[in-house]
């Protein structure tokens, strides 16, 4: 799915509204109706609702749904600013809420002596995708006030105070909701951590914008969604033997860190790859070969790896476990300066490259790195927020044409053709040692099987964080160990499988 930025957001609407028999009121009573359709699946006729509406559209959205809810029997109350102007959408629904006698409307100015009920839902319709600066002192006020209420928050559009496609400011003020109800497509600032943050959990609505429009408008950014992976799933083959599911060659672990060398291993087996050998130290012979039967071993050195062989057949994850001594270093060094096919790179590995600069340009083209946070820092340097980072490794993905995969929350695939994929598979069970060793695995499994670096990459971040959705839902987030991901790597095949006609 295309991700737009606000401005393309806004010019859908246009165009929707220019090119479809649709008017602008209509479109909003379309999303106030599908909010309401939410809302009475998710709460009882006991609780009542109180709305905070601005004066664009957003408050629009607001007052619409304050009388639709109304409608269907809940209690609503209303707080506006009645002395500011209001969008021409705002002001007809500000009007029919007005008419309603059932319905209290107060000045923001009364927030603070009105008393709230224990069934009390907060409703933020304040700003909208049209915030264009900081928020007033006034209304930053309202807003603490609100987060500090201990009462269900509800936000439409996107949390009041985000800014939809960038960084927000220090000490911004924003509304922290715990569901946010958006029309039509995700924007930027949900996949970030500084923002995401105030949006708790996400649901999207359709509300009708054209097709068209979304056909047909330029995008670099997009969501790793279900139909993208299905169209980039590849059902095996009957007629086939191990030989057409590729060469994986996992090259991870030393003394202490062999966990590392068995979970990419295992991923890497789950995940289909015909062939596999892990090439480890000799202290995790006895280990690797008891817990990954099906891999081949291949001595690397004694307690760290100081050699491997370059195979050409092959396709090389490298990184978990290694640790950075300096034979390490030169076996990885001299590995890279040899082999011009594309490589998975992550943890260790990385950290040896990041070591000097000129190490990057031994990377193949179409590689594929996976750094965290950390690693991404060290390896490109500083930066001062996740908007940046991506910046810089849109930069770095187009000048050194590799696959950069950023680990967080919602990774983001970022390619040499500087577009970005943002995943939103995964959960915080998965923010536990292991869970990169695992990716590493599933991701050169892949790219061993045909898959392109591109389609490696997307369907490899999907994969490992449906898997870790599953283990979430068995295990719990909190018991669930990167082992329990690996071993669900199954159900998520069974998964699209099904979802697959063909089967
Ligand atoms: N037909 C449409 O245009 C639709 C619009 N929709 C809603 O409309 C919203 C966008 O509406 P708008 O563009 O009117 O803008 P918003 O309602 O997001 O609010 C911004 C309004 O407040 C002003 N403003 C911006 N920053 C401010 C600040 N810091 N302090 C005070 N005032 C500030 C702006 O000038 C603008 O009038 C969407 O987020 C969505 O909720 C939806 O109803 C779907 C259909
Ligand atoms: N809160 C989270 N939500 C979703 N995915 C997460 C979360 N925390 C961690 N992950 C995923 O788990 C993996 C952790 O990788 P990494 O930090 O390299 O771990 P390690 O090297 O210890 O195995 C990444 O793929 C990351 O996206
Ligand atoms: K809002």
């Amino acid at each position: 799915m295309k991700i737009f930025s606000a401005q393309q957001i806004k010019k859908w609407d246009a165009f929707s509204i220019l090119n479809n028999p649709i008017s602008s009121l209509q479109l909003m009573e379309i999303a106030a109706g599908s909010c309401v359709e939410w809302i009475i699946k998710n709460y009882d006729p006991a609780h009542s609702f109180c709305f905070f509406c601005g004066n664009g559209n957003n408050g629009g959205d607001g007052f619409a749904l304050a009388r639709l809810l109304y409608e269907k029997g809940f209690d609503v109350t209303v707080f506006a600013d009645q002395n500011k102007k209001f969008s021409a959408e705002a002001l007809v629904n500000f009007e029919r809420c007005k008419a309603i006698s059932g319905i209290d409307i107060f000045g923001f100015e009364h927030f603070n002596d009105f008393s709230f009920n224990e069934s009390t839902v907060i409703i933020d319709a304040l700003f909208g995708i049209g915030l264009n600066r900081p928020v007033e002192e006034a209304t930053a006020k309202l807003i603490s006030f609100l987060n500090d209420l201990n009462f269900p928050k509800v936000s439409i559009d996107i949390p009041s105070g985000l800014i939809p496609d960038e960084m927000i400011g220090v000490n911004a003020a924003v509304f922290k909701a715990d569901h946010t109800l958006t029309f039509q497509s995700w924007k930027k600032s949900f996949f970030h951590p500084e923002s995401g943050i105030f949006c708790g959990k996400i649901q999207v609505f359709d509300i009708g914008l054209s097709k068209e429009f979304y056909t047909h408008e330029i995008t670099n950014d997009y969501i790793i969604d279900d139909s993208l992976i299905h169209e980039t799933y590849k059902p095996r083959s009957e007629f086939s033997h191990k030989g057409t599911f590729g060469k994986a060659t996992i090259v991870a672990g030393s003394f202490g860190k062999i966990g590392a060398a068995v979970m990419a291993t295992k991923a890497c087996l789950r995940s289909g790859s015909g062939i596999t050998f892990v090439t480890a130290p000799n202290c995790g012979y006895e280990i690797l070969q008891n817990s990954c039967p099906e891999a081949m071993f291949i001595s690397g050195g004694q307690n760290y790896i100081v050699d491997f062989d370059f195979e050409e057949n092959s396709t090389f994850g490298i990184g978990p476990g290694l640790g950075t001594h300096p034979g390490t270093e030169t076996a990885i060094l001299k590995f890279l300066k040899n082999t011009i096919k594309p490589v998975v790179i992550d943890a260790d590995a990385l950290n040896i490259i990041s070591e000097n600069s000129e190490h990057l340009k031994l990377l193949p083209k179409k590689s594929i790195i996976t750094p965290h946070p950390k690693e991404f820092e060290r390896l490109f340097g500083q930066t001062q927020n996740s908007f940046e980072r991506l910046r810089l490794a849109r930069q770095k993905a187009e000048e050194l044409q590799i696959f950069i995969v950023l680990k967080d929350h919602h990774t983001q695939v970022i390619t040499p053709q500087n577009q970005v994929y943002y995943n939103i598979t995964g959960n915080s069970g998965m923010a536990k040692g292991g869970s990169g060793d695992a990716l590493l695995g599933i991701i050169t499994a892949l790219l061993a099987q045909g898959y392109s670096s591109q389609h490696a990459a997307i369907f490899g971040v999907w994969l490992h964080g449906k898997a870790g959705d599953f283990a979430g839902e068995k295990f719990s987030k909190e018991a669930m160990l990167p082992s329990d991901l690996i071993e669900e790597i199954g159900n998520v095949f069974k998964f699209l499988a099904k979802k697959n006609p063909s089967d």
